[in-house]
């Protein structure tokens, strides 16, 4: 018989939570499988929140200490995937804790324990008390738990910070606590912003100077902003990173303590040169990307490094890469690791614009400029990244037209919107990105040289997949992330997917991860019985074995069947001739499809997609299993976009 649980009422995200824990197929009645990273796993994340732990230690431990040490209860630090990374407390309470595997290195997203606090803070990105009664699991419900995510200076959540407690109601007061907590790591971690200089502290009354909610500064050696808390931004309203701190706070600013009459503010600075300068700012650098962007492959990283010297500059950068090895994604950090993070970060995909389009997109246009333009007029791309990036994703597929303003605006940094003779100045970081050759666009006549040159200030080319040499750990990593139980990867299965070419790179990857777990739930292993059919085919025989709705295989620089006439991926796959019979007889029969039937059955997949999603293209690519940027560029070939 199945006991209907009784959701609690009185709270929205608490009934919220209970919901999404009966959504996960989770029975309160019975304690659920545990998610345990195994002891390289659990290393590698020791390795990567080595700073986060010991900011927790140095900031958190001792009040959490001070205050709590004589009840029974325990400090824990969690990353955003749920993991229990450390705890700190009483240590008989910990054997206790360990029955409900509230443990290092198990996972309490919600998904997988009930509504607990780690899981649902995480969830909620707030802080919230669990007590009680309120853990969802039955077996949970003889502790309390408060907990409060932690936020680093680009707003990324890195984890969650979290009191349990055994048999004692949590209060007010330990909401409070936990969350003050996580104000000091992170408050912590602003300190430790490369380049940080002074600390300003700013509080409407001295008292409150040192209570730990005053407004916090960073500022370089220099005096610009490099990074500020919440408050901070509150109280001086407009601030923003790189600006001069003088324009805020006058010139007395760096003297150790004062009054700013302008603002009604009380001041105190200090300065942050501890140990030394060098060491400190080497090492916050080291440990900052540690926390957020880490990169295990030389190439990858040597592209981080210089993209990074440059962005600051104003020197356009153009990121290359085929598709689907994260372009979108390096740019997305390397805007929130930027002194612009603070500004937008405006995408323009060039490749999905209309040519009809690309240029009111961009330039923005006059009010009437054109039949059916908005009639309050479009104030442009361009000018809505001002202060920020401009990222220009599928340059290579811009229309020259387009391509010949770009480079006015490239030059003049000014812009003139369609219809109008008003030029506005901008002050943009300009990203261009493609997975084409733009030197062969060029020759051809496709791309403008001079266009190529101006966006060509750096040039930074991540890796495919295949050539990545943490290939292994993305697998893990993928597989972790996709994982609904605790699993194993068959190590034959791992060697050939680590062999594997992977044309469509982490998107592939990612995708083939996310069914191959659903096909492996409930079992210990993942294995070829798990993998969708067109994959375990190519593993198996390698030479000539597409699976057409796959279109993302296919080279995009190739017309449509061109690389199954010439079997470009098949020809060099590492396994051709590998695989022994046995192996193949448990797989499902290879099937060689000749370079017509191929074509065709892909334009007919493409098409009889495109018109069940009704001509909606995120759905289509969604259903298809590539990416739009793909879909967009098949729809061109076919002439079904312009
Ligand atoms: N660092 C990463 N770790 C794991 N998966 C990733 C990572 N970066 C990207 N991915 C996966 O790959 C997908 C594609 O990433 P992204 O859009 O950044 O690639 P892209 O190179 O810009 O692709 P395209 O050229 O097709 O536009 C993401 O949606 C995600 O599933």
């Amino acid at each position: 018989m199945t006991v209907k649980p009784h959701l609690p009422s009185t709270q929205t995200w608490l009934a919220d939570s209970w919901q999404r824990s009966i959504g996960a197929g989770l029975s309160e009645f019975q304690l659920p499988q545990e998610l345990r990273l195994d002891a390289s796993e659990l290393k590698q994340k020791h390795e990567q929140y080595q700073m986060l732990i010991a900011l927790v230690q140095s900031h958190a431990l001792p009040l959490f200490n001070q205050l709590m040490a004589h009840s029974n209860s325990r400090l824990l630090l969690s990353d955003a995937e749920g993991y229990v990374l450390r705890h700190w407390g009483v240590s008989r309470y910990s054997t206790k804790l360990a029955d409900v595997a509230l443990d290092i290195g198990v996972n309490w997203l919600e998904q997988h324990k009930g509504t607990n606090a780690i899981g649902t803070a995480l969830t909620a990105k707030q802080a919230v008390s669990v007590v009680g009664e309120q853990h969802f699991i039955r077996q949970n419900r003889f502790m309390s738990c408060t907990a409060c995510p932690i936020f680093s200076p680009q707003g990324e959540m890195l984890g969650v910070i979290d009191i349990t407690s055994e048999q004692q109601r949590h209060t007010q007061q330990t909401l409070m606590l936990v969350s003050s907590l996580a104000q000091q790591v992170e408050t912590a971690l602003l300190c430790h912003l490369p380049d940080s200089h002074y600390r300003i502290d700013l509080a409407a009354q001295p008292n409150l100077l040192s209570s730990g909610w005053q407004g916090i500064v960073i500022a370089d050696s220099d005096g610009r902003i490099v990074g500020y808390n919440p408050m901070a931004k509150q109280l001086l309203n407009q601030a923003k990173v790189g600006d001069s701190v003088e324009q805020y706070l006058g010139d007395n600013w760096s003297r150790a303590g004062g009054f700013n009459q302008h603002l009604d503010l009380h001041l105190q600075t200090q300065s942050l040169n501890i140990p030394s300068a060098k060491s400190r700012v080497a090492m916050s650098n080291k440990s900052l990307n540690q926390l957020g962007v880490r990169f295990h492959d030389p190439q990858l990283e040597r592209a981080w490094q210089h993209a990074n010297k440059v962005i600051t500059k104003q020197i356009p950068l153009l990121v290359l890469g085929e598709t689907g090895v994260g372009k979108e994604q390096f740019v997305k950090k390397l805007h929130a690791h930027s002194v612009r993070r603070s500004e937008p970060l405006v995408a323009v995909n060039c490749a999905a614009l209309p040519a009809e389009l690309v240029e009111s997109e961009l330039f923005g246009y006059q009010a009437g400029a054109f039949t059916g333009a908005n009639r309050t007029g479009f104030i442009g791309k361009i000018r809505q990244a001002h202060g920020g990036f401009l990222f220009l994703d599928e340059i290579g597929e811009m229309p020259l037209a387009a391509q010949s303003r770009l480079l006015r605006v490239l030059q003049e940094r000014e812009v003139v919107p369609v219809g109008s003779n008003q030029s506005f100045k901008v002050d943009i970081q300009i990203i261009a990105a493609t997975h084409m050759d733009l030197e062969q666009q060029v020759a051809q006549g496709l791309f403008r040289q001079d266009l190529f040159y101006r966006l060509n200030g750096l040039q930074v080319r991540l890796p495919a997949l295949r050539e990545r040499q943490d290939i292994e750990r993305i697998i893990h990593k993928l597989h972790r992330k996709h994982r609904i139980a605790p699993q194993a990867i068959c190590p034959e299965l791992l060697g050939l997917l680590v062999q594997h070419d992977w044309p469509g790179n982490l998107r592939e990857l990612d995708n083939l991860m996310q069914v191959a777990c659903l096909m492996a739930e409930g079992d210990d292993t993942l294995t070829w019985q798990h993998l969708p059919d067109y994959l375990a085919q190519k593993l198996a025989a390698g030479p000539l074995t597409v699976d057409p709705l796959n279109t993302q295989l296919l080279n995009e620089k190739q017309p449509l069947g061109e690389e199954a006439k010439t079997g470009q991926h098949s020809a060099s796959h590492p396994l051709a001739g590998k695989v022994t019979r046995d192996n193949t007889a448990t797989l499902p029969t290879t099937t060689a499809v000749q370079s017509d039937s191929l074509h065709e059955a892909i334009y007919s997949n493409v098409l009889q997609a495109y018109q069940a999603c009704n001509g909606n293209v995120s759905q289509c690519a969604k259903r298809l299993g590539i990416s739009r940027n793909a879909l967009y560029r098949r729809l061109k070939q076919m002439g079904l976009k312009g």
